[in-house]
């Protein structure tokens, strides 16, 4: 096992080694408290009392189980300020529990205490313009307790956003559990549902994904999916999904194939994922890319659930398995995960109340032929929030991951809003290229989900369409920053990095791939704290890129490859910043020496059709790009023939990592900034 899989347990093979403990069941973990308990971030202080970060004068105590039944004043704003901390911190929703609190064991509430907290948390929700949605209600000790879900109301034209990156090898049923979430429709165990999915002809052909694909699944604020394909070329309209929805799961599908693994890491760290669903066949087990894809999200701090499929057709005995060796990957030490058996709706509630805190794996057993336990994912996902926060007053950034160029309208850009508010006719700078240079560009239109706005947020991927600028200007790993941003292209940076997997050793003037947000270009090593890495070592490396400067913030986590994933990384110094070199100034040449054994690739785009672009000007589907450009692995190309796909190559398109990155500094709105070179500590 290679690469980041090498990081995960190196002596896990399939079917082998002793059965593990059984799966821990989604019941040891705590309910969520609601309104009336600590929560991530409380204090507490000498006394033992529950301070929640407030001034001593405001703290007032709302942890029992019935500090909603008739709050005063003073406790009824304690409880909107908590509420409304929560919701933000959820992005816009949350998972609220009534009937328990800090009275120990001895929960719930009689009918008419519960009746009158319900009512509290009704005025509370009004307050914030939110929907108190009914999960579900249990009887405990003391009576009962209910779940709530509150969620903020959204307009017409807005929805809340979550991204999932649906990974998984080949075959494991990806593009079949999206064609049947997506179109309602089960599948018939020979590819029926995925053929919705596939937009490359080699696609159809081969069944197999090749690029970077999104599909949308909507649901209304009872937690219903509108998805609804029209009765004849069974498309989806996406406008109309986005207008009924109260949220909207865009899934990044990624391709399972090795052949492919460039986009996927791609998919993985430009399209910036909230949460990775990664997908396992119960007959196949753990095999080929699993332990990658899975070792990448962990490596990118997205948190990961497990899609456990065809168990129609899977033996016990081989479920049980899988479940086994599932689990044991998962609690490895370069895991440390806490698999979650999902079995119910309780489960589901449990499971999404501690999902993205915990360390907690949460596993689902699907079919999709019989659409067993169909139901239980779909409410987890109707269950889960995005994990970027936005703040408006944040100056804006945009993360381009594709372009495109459409008839009638000019070049258009899609990506990922990192931050800010960025408004219709907003004035941005577009940069850097290849000397550095930032730009001012007008956004002439914007669409969320091939449905025109006004505006996007922090969090929310959309594509613009851009005034007299030229789409071969443009490249992927560009962005869009609001000029108070004084924006910096970095040529040099310093990362800590962990080595997942090399075959020899790295040294000084070694090159290879690095993925930062939506950036993928060829860097070199310049120098580095240790005289050598091999596989398990850890340093502080000094980059350079070898084509363009690019836009980077600290913090910002990376992944290095050439051929497998080799290394991860966090980005600690920025260096040598400039955004105006000389226009023949070049980065000093250093020749390279490489270790490896395959012959260096040049930097290569993958394109595909976008989500937003194709329809800025037109309907859905008639986008301009090209599929089939490059996600081939020299690796592979050498000739891996057990992993041949069975046809064709090809380009899909997307992909994502959360960008933790701090602004820059606000100076003037200097689109041209005197020459510099820079080193930016972060
Ligand atoms: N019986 C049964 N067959 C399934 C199930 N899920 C998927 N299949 C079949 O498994 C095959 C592979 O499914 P895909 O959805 O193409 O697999 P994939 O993971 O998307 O593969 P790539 O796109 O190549 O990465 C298809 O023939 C599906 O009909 C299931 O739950 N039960």
């Amino acid at each position: 096992m290679a690469s980041l899989a090498a990081g995960l347990e190196p002596g896990l093979t399939t079917g082998t080694g002793p059965l593990a403990d059984a799966l821990v069941p989604a019941s040891i973990f705590a309910p969520d408290r609601g309104g009336c308990g600590e929560e991530d971030g409380d204090e507490i202080d000498e006394d033992g009392e529950l301070t929640n970060g407030e001034p001593e004068d405001r703290r007032i105590d709302c942890s029992s189980k019935s500090a909603l039944v008739s709050p005063n004043g003073e406790q009824y704003d304690s409880l909107l300020r908590q509420l409304r901390d929560r919701m933000e911190e959820g992005c816009g929703e949350t998972i609220y529990v009534v009937g328990m609190g800090s009275d120990g064991g001895d929960w719930g509430l009689d009918e008419k205490d519960m009746e009158a907290s319900v009512a509290t948390v009704h005025s509370l929700c009004e307050q914030l313009d939110s929907d108190l949605i009914p999960l579900r209600e249990r009887t405990e000790a003391a009576g009962m307790v209910r779940d709530y879900l509150i969620r903020r109301r959204v307009g017409e034209l807005d929805f809340l956003e979550v991204r999932v990156a649906v990974v998984g090898n080949v075959d494991a049923g990806k593009s079949t559990l999206l064609g049947v979430l997506t179109h309602g429709e089960l599948d018939n165990g020979r590819g029926f549902a995925r053929q919705k999915l596939f937009r490359h002809k080699h696609e159809m052909e081969s069944g197999r994904t090749s690029s970077v694909g999104n599909d949308i699944l909507g649901f209304d604020q009872e937690g219903q999916v509108v998805n609804k394909p029209d009765s004849h070329g069974g498309s989806l309209d996406w406008t109309k999904i986005c207008e009924k929805s109260s949220k909207v799961i865009t899934f990044i599908d990624l391709a399972g194939h090795e052949k492919y693994l460039k986009t996927t890491v791609f998919g993985m760290t430009g399209h910036l994922p909230d949460f990775c669903m990664l997908m396992v066949g119960s007959n196949a087990g753990i095999v080929g890319m699993t332990k990658e894809h899975l070792g990448l999200a962990l490596a990118l701090n997205v948190p990961v659930f497990v899609v456990v499929t065809k168990i129609d057709m899977c033996p016990a005995n081989i479920l049980q398995e899988t479940l086994k060796l599932l689990q044991r990957l998962l609690k490895s030490p370069g895991c440390r995960k806490i698999p979650v058996l999902v079995q119910s709706k309780d489960d589901v509630i449990v499971a999404a109340s501690n999902f993205s805190s915990e360390r907690m794996c949460p596993i689902f057993q699907i079919s999709n032929v019989t659409g067993e336990n169909m139901d239980l994912l779909k409410m987890f996902l109707n269950l889960l929030s995005s994990r970027t926060s936005y703040r408006d007053d944040q100056p804006a950034e945009f993360q381009i991951d594709d372009t495109y160029s459409v008839p009638g309208v000019g070049t258009v850009v899609s990506g990922t809003t990192l931050r800010g508010l960025i408004r219709l006719n907003d004035t941005m700078l577009l940069g850097p290229d290849p000397l550095g240079t930032f730009i001012p560009i007008a956004v002439k239109s914007i669409h969320r989900k091939r449905m025109p706005v006004k505006e996007v947020r922090g969090g929310q991927t959309a594509s613009f369409a851009l005034k007299k600028i030229k789409r071969s200007t443009i490249r992927k790993g560009m962005v869009m920053v609001s000029p108070k941003l004084n924006p910096q292209a970095t040529w040099e940076f310093e990362a800590e990095i962990l080595v997942l997997h090399h075959p020899t050793t790295i040294s000084p003037r070694y090159q290879a791939m690095v993925h930062c947000g939506s950036i993928r270009q060829t860097a070199t090593i310049l120098s580095m704290n240790r005289d050598c890495l091999r596989t398990g070592d850890k340093a502080s490396v000094h980059f350079r890129f070898i084509k363009t400067p690019e836009y980077l913030h600290c913090d910002q986590r990376l992944v290095f490859r050439e051929g497998r994933t080799k290394a991860v990384g966090t980005i600690t110094k920025l260096l040598h910043s400039t955004n105006n070199m000389p226009s023949n100034s070049k980065p000093p040449q250093i020749k390279m020496q490489s270790t490896k054994k395959v012959p260096l690739r040049k930097e290569d785009g993958t394109m595909a059709t976008g989500d937003d672009a194709a329809t800025i000007a037109q309907p859905a589907g008639s986008s301009t790009s090209q599929p089939g450009e490059g996600d081939d692995d020299p690796q592979l190309k050498e000739g891996n023939k057990e992993n041949k796909p069975k046809s064709g190559g090809g380009g899909r398109r997307r992909g994502g990592q959360r960008h933790k990155g701090k602004g820059q500094n606000s100076s003037a709105n200097s689109m041209t900034a005197p020459s510099s070179t820079a080193t930016g500590n972060c």
